[in-house]
């Protein structure tokens, strides 16, 4: 690529009314960027081998001859939004009650390899949109693996070495159809984010700005996931939303974007821009020791042990919000 042609348009991004700044993009030898992890900062790592073997190979055709025939799990949404939820949390076990009137905006299912692709190459305009989301694990075909095997290990387990974090807790492999769309949240683990093939759209947010991102409450389904819609933003219901200030990086093939425990994260494969795969790395943190100042991720998890404490406490969900009500307006505020 010459100079600064990018080998993508701005007319292929969807218009969001946010504040955002450039995430730097850094060599994967440069330093600096293990100075980017310290602090917990989101950074894109070019010209690395992380992936190397999926960028030189992992086509559709190649994924479709070679990534196994054992069912594959399909989200599948009637719009571009796949907002993740937690099954788990529909029917609330601690009330024995359900815990919150709840209409799934995707449903999960097993597709084989050969269907799903059929369904993105015959995909219409009005037809519902599909997103592969599945665990890089054995039962993937032999070349898959070997592949897998030949990512950078060495500079990923470094990385994890060096900056103290927990175990590797997953790969996931994302093939998401053009267009498709994560929406804002953040998950509690640390993230590489290996862009295969494609280009995604990533904005990130910091932990300090939870109060303009409005989380759902810890025991929705939609935990972790932002109540703002980016599209049509509800400024009456959610005022802090307009001072929201962000980060983003449009990643391509080659490029893994570090996404740091507690970032929250809007994740969207380019308009027109084809199918995109990618591969994560997700780590659990790594021992959280109270050092003050608090860092803003560990005010994050706090709060989230204190909502889940008054949910065992009082077991009603409904009663959590009046209680904490009591306790701060007029007194904290
Ligand atoms: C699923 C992914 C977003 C996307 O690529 O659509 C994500 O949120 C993560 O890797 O934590
Ligand atoms: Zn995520």
């Amino acid at each position: 690529m010459d100079g600064d042609k990018k080998p993508w348009d701005p007319s292929q991004l969807r218009k969001y009314d946010l504040n955002l700044e450039e995430i730097p993009r850094l060599h994967y030898k440069d330093p600096k960027i293990d100075e980017y992890i310290k602090e917990n900062k989101p950074v894109v790592i070019t010209e690395s081998n992380i992936v190397k073997p999926a960028v030189q190979r992992w086509s559709l055709e190649y994924l479709e001859r070679n990534l196994g025939h054992s069912g594959h799990t399909v989200f599948v949404s009637r719009n571009h939004k796949f907002k993740y939820y937690d099954e788990k949390k529909i029917y609330n076990r601690v009330s024995n009650t359900k815990g919150v009137e709840f209409t799934p905006p995707t449903r999960k299912v097993e597709m084989r390899i050969e269907d799903f692709m059929k369904r993105v190459k015959e995909w219409k305009k009005g037809d519902e949109r599909i997103y592969l989301q599945q665990s890089l694990t054995t039962t993937v075909g032999n070349n898959i693996v070997e592949d897998f095997v030949k990512f950078d290990w060495d500079y990923v387990n470094g990385k994890q070495t060096k900056h103290n974090w927990g175990p590797l807790t997953s790969n996931l492999l994302f093939i998401a159809m053009e267009g498709n769309q994560t929406p804002c949240h953040y998950d509690e683990q640390e993230n590489f984010f290996a862009q295969v093939q494609g280009y995604k759209r990533c904005i990130l947010f910091p932990p300090s700005q939870f109060e303009c991102l409005y989380p759902y409450p810890v025991h929705h389904p939609h935990d972790r996931q932002s109540m703002v819609d980016f599209e049509r933003p509800d400024y009456n219901k959610f005022p802090k939303f307009k001072n929201v200030k962000g980060w983003e990086a449009v990643v391509g093939p080659g490029d893994v974007l570090y996404i740091p425990i507690y970032w929250w994260h809007h994740i969207e494969s380019l308009l027109r821009g084809g199918p995109t795969v990618t591969v994560n790395f997700w780590y659990k943190g790594g021992p959280s020791t109270l050092e003050y100042p608090l860092k803003d991720h560990q005010k994050v998890s706090i709060t989230r042990n204190v909502e889940k404490m008054l949910l065992e406490v009082l077991q009603d969900p409904k009663e959590v919000g009046p209680l904490l009500r009591s306790m701060v307006l007029g007194r904290y505020t």
